[in-house]
């Protein structure tokens, strides 16, 4: 290699003049000077100290230790992360003629071997070695560093992604641990810990657990001036598709990346933004390693402008001019948001990060979140702190998209940093158009409740999701470390990595994900020590017990009263006629259990509340006859009034139009019986929310409460909320049919 500084010995204090320093910069990187903390990280090294160095992603980090292993005697050696991010940088160093490499098993042997073999000579050639946490963990490699370090040849151990380390941090990664032994095995070697990504605390559980001793800490601001921040709501959208392709295009093919949660969301995505004209490939985990190193390579050469991915595309990726990072789902963190968006703009250009919130986004991923494996490494940490820890991290997120205040402010102050209220300039959405956000907020919040509450217990459950497919790290570059570089590697209790792993293939069809949604469901019951309904007795806590059928027997008991003063007098007993309809209740949902039952003495009571004498009539002519044959009641027969002119809705205000009076379909119609009783159908268990009104069931004269199929079920809700939600909207604002919504929000709610 070119002119490297030659210094003796490997541990101890080098010290370099700045200028010296500056030139190696210039020489083998062209950069005519150092950015942040670089060259103080870079003489905190090369004198011997020990560094904890905090720079904002893309500050060049990676300087810290690539212009000491010029200047220093003896082989840095770096741990990174991903094999990927290694890869990368090692194409990088050779390309600038440094002698640099990484081991790894996706390496062919004779190339491992000839590594070996120069870190075995007296003199080695290599400058940097990168490896990842788990080859360190392994006996034999560290007994090759032992060898290294006895015979004065290792200068430096840099630990790049340091907060992989803690717990608390946003990635954490077991084999990091390991690494706490490094400072006893090499005692006077110094150990930089580098890291874009600290709060405070990580940043004191990095020191302590690396045994930092003595560190120089270096902390440069989180500030990332030249990225401009903005979110984007996506129930507020016409179309997301859209939007993000006219945000595209319009910012003249710039390159770009998306990140999405789900794999099937990357695949979508590119495929909508393909069809209406940017050119953009899908990356993630789920694509053999050839499919993704030719998008990496196309996108890295500008043949494609835009990827779509999950967080699989990550640490490494170093085009530094990435112009436009959206978010189309929401990052489980403020760190990764950090991290992920951070990947804009690291040419220091004006660049832009655009966060599309939306909530059924938010719904999914605190769902996610609440579901965590207990991590077997961190004996002391129950499931449920993990859950609360990932849940607090995520509402970071949630107000940073939900507040009207300085985007900019709420990123560098959640890392612990103060921030001078002038610091933005207009540089995020809410400081340059205030009052637009604020009136968005202000929609959004008009946009029904239920969306932000009404979780069913499938979504609640402890179950691993079977229909999720998301990416939190890039499982498959964990997996190609073979077992000959994972020595006692505790990654299979990695946290974040097992939250959720799809059973379902990506593009499963409707049909598949209903399926899957039920086998959850089941799961959740089972998991709830619980037997679901099939063929058979519910175990206690999904049984209805009899204090149950009392209340509601008693709740249909008022309802009925208060159908009677408003219909006059029906001659039938009150508490025969609740028992009546409490039993019937009951007959058709004992076997589903108590939800279903809840759900049908609902609609049973909003009946009630809107029943016409003759519906009543029909519907209690059992009891009425009872009645009248017990001689109980006097009172003259009922004379029916008119039938509807059309199906009613149950529990639809007077003068109030339905959207649901064109869907009710023929499979609903229910089976006469004698006198017009009805018997209606069981097809499809599945029944309506306290909240939810269902289409009535036109029988002749009478109108019974539906029981929807779970599909009717899912797609009624979506009517519900479009049609809650184009109440709720001022009228000039855009908005969907609710068609449209219906259809949109079924597959959304399917795709999750
Ligand atoms: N002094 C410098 N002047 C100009 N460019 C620099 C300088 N130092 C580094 N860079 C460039 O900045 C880019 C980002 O550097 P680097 O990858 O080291 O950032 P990082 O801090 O490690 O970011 P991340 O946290 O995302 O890993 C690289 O392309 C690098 O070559
Ligand atoms: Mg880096």
């Amino acid at each position: 290699m070119k002119g490297v500084l030659q210094i003796k010995g490997a541990s101890g204090r080098e010290k370099k003049a700045p200028k010296e320093l500056e030139s190696v910069l210039n020489q083998y990187f062209g950069y005519s000077g150092f950015r942040g903390k670089q060259l103080e990280a870079i003489e905190a090294v090369l004198s011997g100290r020990d560094c904890f160095c905090l720079m904002p992603t893309g500050g060049g980090k990676s300087m810290c230790y690539q212009v000491p292993a010029l200047v220093k005697t003896g082989i840095v050696l770096v741990i990174s992360p991903l094999i990927a991010l290694m890869e990368n940088q090692v194409a990088s160093l050779k390309n600038k003629g440094i002698p640099a490499e990484f081991l790894s098993s996706t390496q062919a042997s004779h190339t491992k071997q000839r590594i070996h073999e120069d870190l075995d000579t007296g003199n080695p050639s290599l400058k940097l070695l990168y490896v990842t946490p788990e080859l360190v963990a392994t006996s034999g490699f560290m007994a090759k560093l032992k060898k290294l370090y006895n015979r004065g040849l290792l200068g430096l151990v840099a630990i790049d992604e340091a907060h992989c380390i803690s717990t608390w941090g946003h990635d954490f990664r077991p084999s990091y641990r390991k690494l706490s032994s490094l400072r006893k095995q090499f005692p006077d070697i110094p150990l930089l810990a580098l890291t874009a990504t600290a709060v405070p605390k990580v940043q004191k559980d990095v020191i302590s657990s690396l045994c930092l001793q003595n560190p120089v800490i270096l902390r440069a601001s989180f500030n990332r001036p030249n990225i401009f921040y903005e979110v984007r709501y996506k129930d507020l959208l016409d179309d997301v598709y859209s939007d993000i392709s006219n945000l595209l295009k319009s910012s003249g093919n710039a390159c770009s990346i998306i990140y999405c949660l789900e794999r099937a969301a990357c695949d979508d995505l590119s495929m909508h933004l393909s069809q209406q004209g940017v050119s953009s490939a899908a990356y993630h985990a789920g694509l053999n390693s050839k499919v993704r190193s030719s998008v990496l390579d196309d996108w890295l050469s500008s043949r494609t402008q835009v990827v779509v991915a999950t967080v699989a595309f990550g640490y490494g990726i170093d085009r530094q001019d990435v112009r436009i990072v959206c978010h189309f789902n929401l990052p489980k963190s403020m760190e990764s948001f950090y991290q992920e968006s951070g990947r804009a703009g690291r040419d220091q250009r004006p660049s832009r990060s655009v966060l599309y919130y939306g909530l059924d986004d938010r719904r999914r991923m605190e769902f996610i979140l609440r579901n965590p494996k207990i991590n077997k490494a961190q004996p002391s940490s129950s499931s449920n702190e993990l859950s609360e820890k990932a849940l607090a991290d995520f509402s970071q997120i949630v107000d940073y998209c939900e507040s009207s205040s300085c985007r900019r402010k709420k990123i560098i102050e959640s890392f612990g940093e103060k921030v001078q209220p002038t610091l933005c300039q207009r540089s995020c959405d809410a400081c340059k158009h205030p009052n637009l956000v604020s009136s968005r907020l202000e929609e959004l919040r008009r946009v029904p409740n239920c969306r932000f509450n009404k979780i069913s217990p499938v979504f609640q459950s402890s179950v691993k999701p079977a229909h999720l497919d998301t990416e939190f790290w890039n499982r498959e570059d964990e997996a190609s470390i073979s077992a000959e570089d994972i020595s006692d590697s505790d990654d299979g209790n990695e946290v974040v990595s097992n939250i959720a792993i799809s059973k379902v293939p990506a593009k499963a069809g409707l049909d598949a994900k209903f399926k899957a949604l039920e086998r959850a469901e089941n799961a959740y019951y089972q998991g709830k020590g619980q037997t679901k309904q099939q063929g058979g007795g519910l175990a206690d806590k999904k049984s209805i017990s009899q204090t149950l059928r009392d209340a509601c027997r008693k709740r249909l008991l008022d309802a009925l009263g208060q159908a009677k003063l408003r219909l006059g007098n029906i001659p039938c007993d009150d508490e025969a006629s609740a028992t009546h309809l409490e039993t019937e209740c009951f007959k058709k949902y004992e076997k589903v259990g108590k939800t279903f039952y809840n759900s049908q003495i609902a609609a049973t009571v909003r009946w009630l509340s809107s029943a016409t004498s003759s519906q009543m009539h029909d519907r209690l002519h059992a009891v009425i006859d009872q009645t009248k044959d017990d001689g109980a009641s006097g009172s003259p027969d009922i004379v029916p009034e008119s039938p509807p002119a059309s199906p009613k809705i149950v529990g639809t205000k007077p003068g109030e139009t339905s959207n649901y009076e064109a869907d009710v379909k023929p499979q609903h119609i229910c089976k006469l019986g004698k006198r017009g009783h009805s018997d209606v159908s069981t097809e499809g268990a599945a029944a309506s929310t306290g909240n939810m009104e269902l289409p009535s069931i036109p029988t002749g004269n009478m109108v019974l409460p539906a029981i929807p199929t779970f599909r009717e079920f899912l797609s009624q809700k979506g009517r519900d909320r479009a049609k809650s939600y184009s109440n709720s909207q001022p009228s000039g604002i855009r908005r969907k049919s609710s068609g449209q919504v219906d259809k949109e929000e079924t597959s959304k709610r399917m795709k999750s």
